[in-house]
């Protein structure tokens, strides 16, 4: 052993010898207060060395969380299969000396009240600050080289003054440049790569505009006419409806200009029945989502897919990852199948063959499937200078991709115990000051989790009885309850019970009387209707807002003026890290994003981070968030930790607060179980980060105000374990023999065995994940299509 660790492990903090004070007399209430300052006391001054800092992953046993003795034994308010009493006193939790036996504890109670600020698992990275590069310019704006205009790119003058000056788009941007040439004079395949916000649904909507409309000259000259008869000429796909509208809302005000050429959408959570009257009367473009189109082709025989001369699948990785093969392949058959039948009134211009261009921020090597459905020898038209590495043959195997140069990035080390006090911390700091944040987004894995942090943001102050009042932020379309929450529907008080109908409420969490910020949530599980209302109000609002979301809003949607994007839990995978930071800094604006990370193995993540080359990226720490947003006056950082009592004093109110309903309850550990379900769903070659094996269940359920025992967290797919042996389960034991050593695997956190199911083959499982969401015929989270 080095000497240096032997004189650490002897280094005492000054009065580590001091005797504990002790307290006789008085009610017991008061003895705990003044037993509670004189530990802070002591802890101030002592540093946080009287008790060992455990290391990440360790698991604690109970006796180690402060169980707070409740007074008169409780009534067993059963709620799951853990007991609860709630304490009769605002008590709260910094580590106490004097704390009852685990034995006594529990026979007093079941509820377990653990410190924010005791027993945080240590960052393992040392807190330096990354240097940033503020002067850098953006990289998905317009271009401001005279030459480049859209004319000169083969546009005609009609649709490039259109852009100019009805749309105010007046130069291209890179990628522009280089798609819109190539796509108006070749029919090669391609795919098309660029960054986040550089305007690719214009880089290929723009071509095909320009060129249907250069069939439709062609068919009047020949004495034929053009009209929405003529024929399918194009097909967009896309992975979400809400991309799917936004494609299609893009492309309805291009027709402006030449309003002989008809759009029009299929997508699912529509009435099939008017889309079918749309598709007799006839379109010259769709926008689609796969599952409905290939449902319409086989079910909807006016649908004439053999004119169809472009067909582009916006999103291409993401529609592969959510398993759309099977639809997509399904639907190039039958236009490869139907293209052969010859056409009774030959059609100038319209090309041979069909073009297939693929694009996303993220396209890489692992579309190939779908590449070898729908490709022939394509091109690739890119400007992001992301590097490649390459196989022996020459194949790409890793493709890193690059974020807006502009884009100011950061990552918050935050432990589980303290995530939802920095969040809420980190909010009130950013909507602190009137007009610095508009819009801000933050992520969410889960529905569940997505709804029970709505409910907390937009919950009543506590000093303000609300009970029974009518919430007048209700958004005037109301749902049927969603499918994520089973609680009764009807209530819809503000702050006091669960919100199944609200989708829009003030943000009293963290408003100020100066700056009232409004909160939406977005997730997969609502009625398609709310959705569009909801993404609809949270883009026009005019006050400051926060949308909570799960990945349904991470891909393609352009949502203006957003300044800042917060990834609470982290992506899935790299990529969806990319497209959700790119809600931000789109189209050469600035932006900001910060992800939360917890001290580990979450903060080899930072590698990853680094990866997209960020030109930006800015390391904060727990205390300091916590420092900001806690502080005594907005702004004011002072000396003295009055913010460790304000954030304490926070969470135990909403713990009260969570306790107090048992709906509330169930919705907080329904929550907890999603959020923990969902965090063994990252890619596989990441779960090196986000290894559930070294989670403390414990502290993460402090997150979801749960007082619940660790042994009593109960997660589906998990088994709470009673001798503490690492037992696995038959289906554990089956999956691991079906799978080998790495699938299957058994982790033990916190007395919860997990027995995942995880399959080696991540696009596989999430294949057979979709197949079985639309079986359920319910919503996915990934709201498909
Ligand atoms: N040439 C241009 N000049 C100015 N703004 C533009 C230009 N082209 C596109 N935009 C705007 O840039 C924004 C982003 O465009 P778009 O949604 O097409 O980006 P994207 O590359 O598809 O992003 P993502 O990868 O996130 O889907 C839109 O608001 C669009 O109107």
């Amino acid at each position: 052993m080095a000497d240096d660790g032997m004189l650490l492990n002897f280094e005492l903090p000054s009065g580590a010898f001091t005797p504990k004070e002790t307290f006789r007399g008085g009610k017991w209430t008061d003895r705990l207060k003044a037993k509670k300052s004189a530990d802070v006391r002591q802890k101030r001054t002592a540093g946080h060395f009287s008790r060992s800092i455990p290391k990440f992953g360790e698991v604690r046993s109970e006796d180690e969380e402060l169980i707070v003795p409740g007074g008169p034994p409780s009534k067993r308010a059963r709620t799951g299969d853990v007991e609860h009493s709630r304490p009769r006193d605002p008590t709260y939790g910094h580590q106490t000396s004097g704390k009852p036996s685990q034995s006594a504890a529990k026979g007093m109670t079941g509820e377990v009240i653990s410190s924010l600020f005791t027993y945080n698992p240590k960052s393992v990275v040392p807190s330096t600050k990354t240097v940033q590069d503020e002067s850098t310019e953006p990289s998905n704006a317009p271009l401001n080289n005279e030459l480049d205009t859209f004319t000169s790119l083969g546009l005609s003058s009609t649709l490039a003054n259109h852009l100019l000056k009805k749309l105010e788009i007046k130069a291209p941007t890179a990628i522009q440049r280089k798609a819109i040439e190539q796509l108006c004079r070749s029919d090669t395949d391609a795919f098309v790569q660029a960054e986040t916000g550089s305007g690719k649904t214009l880089a290929y909507l723009l071509p095909i505009v320009q060129r249907i409309n250069a069939i439709s000259q062609g068919m009047k000259d020949a004495g034929q006419t053009f009209n929405r008869e003529s024929g399918l000429f194009a097909l967009v796909l896309a992975p979400t409806r809400e991309l799917a509208k936004q494609i299609n809302t893009v492309l309805e005000s291009l027709l402006i200009c030449c309003h002989w050429i008809v759009g029009g959408i299929v997508i699912g959570g529509e009435k099939k029945k008017s889309e079918k009257a749309r598709l007799r009367k006839g379109m010259n473009v769709l926008v689609a989502t796969p599952g409905r189109l290939a449902d319409h082709l086989e079910h909807t025989e006016v649908l004439d897919v053999s004119r169809v001369r472009w067909l582009v699948l916006d999103e291409g990785d993401r529609l592969m990852e959510l398993g759309f093969e099977d639809d997509i392949q399904r639907i190039v058959s039958v236009m490869n199948l139907r293209s052969k039948k010859t056409l009774l009134q030959p059609i100038p211009g319209l090309p041979e063959r069909r073009t297939t261009v693929m694009c996303s921020a993220t396209l890489k090597a692992d579309v190939d499937h779908l590449k070898t459905i729908t490709l022939k020898d394509p091109i690739s038209i890119s400007v992001d200078p992301a590097e490649a590495r390459f196989d022996q043959d020459g194949a790409v195997m890793e493709q890193a991709f690059s974020a807006p140069a502009q884009l100011k990035q950061g990552y918050a080390v935050v432990p589980p115990k303290q995530r939802l006090v920095a969040l809420v911390a980190m909010l009130k700091q950013t909507f602190k000051r009137k007009g610095s944040v508009m819009k801000c987004i933050t992520f969410i894995s889960c529905a569940d989790s997505v709804d029970f942090h709505f409910d907390i943001f937009t919950r009543a102050d506590p000093d303000a009885t609300t009970e029974g009042k009518e919430d007048p932020t209700t958004t005037a379309e109301s749902d049927p309850p969603s499918k994520s929450s089973k609680a009764k529907p009807g209530h819809i008080a503000q702050g006091n019970t669960i919100s199944e109908t609200r989708t829009q409420g003030p943000g009293l969490s963290f408003s100020t009387k100066e700056n009232g910020v409004q909160v939406f949530r977005l997730h997969g599980s609502l009625q398609q209707a709310t959705r569009t209302s909801t993404l609809k109000a949270f883009t026009k609002c005019a006050e400051p807002s926060l949308l909570v979301c799960t990945d349904v809003a991470s891909r393609g949607l352009d949502l203006p003026n957003v300044d800042l994007v917060i990834e609470y839990d982290p992506p899935f995978s790299k990529e969806d890290h990319l497209h959700r930071i790119g809600r931000t800094a789109r189209a050469g604006k600035d932006g900001r994003a910060v992800i939360f990370l917890m001290p580990g193995c979450e903060e080899g993540y930072v590698e990853v981070l680094k990866e997209g080359r960020p030109r930006n990226l800015t390391r904060h720490d727990a205390e300091d968030i916590l420092k900001k947003g806690f502080a005594a006056t907005s702004g004011v950082v002072s000396n003295n930790r009055d913010w460790e009592d304000r954030a304490t004093e926070w969470q135990l109110e909403l713990e009260r607060w969570v306790l107090d309903n048992p709906q509330r309850l169930e919705q907080a550990r329904r929550a907890f179980q999603s959020h923990v379900r969902a965090y063994t769903t990252h890619v596989a070659a990441e779960r090196g980060y986000f290894d559930f094996q070294q989670m403390h269940l414990g502290h993460l359920a402090k997150a979801f105000a749960l007082r619940d025992k660790p042994g009593s967290l109960r997660v589906p797919g998990m088994r709470p374990r009673s001798d503490g042996t690492a037992s696995k389960g038959k289906e554990a034991r089956r999956s691991k023999a079906a799978n080998g050593a790495a699938a299957g695997r058994s982790a033990r956190t916190d007395g919860v065995e997990v027995e995942s199911n995880r399959n080696t083959d991540e696009a596989e499982g999430r294949r057979k994940m979709h197949a079985k969401m639309r079986n359920l015929g319910g919503a996915s989270e990934f709201n498909l299509g």
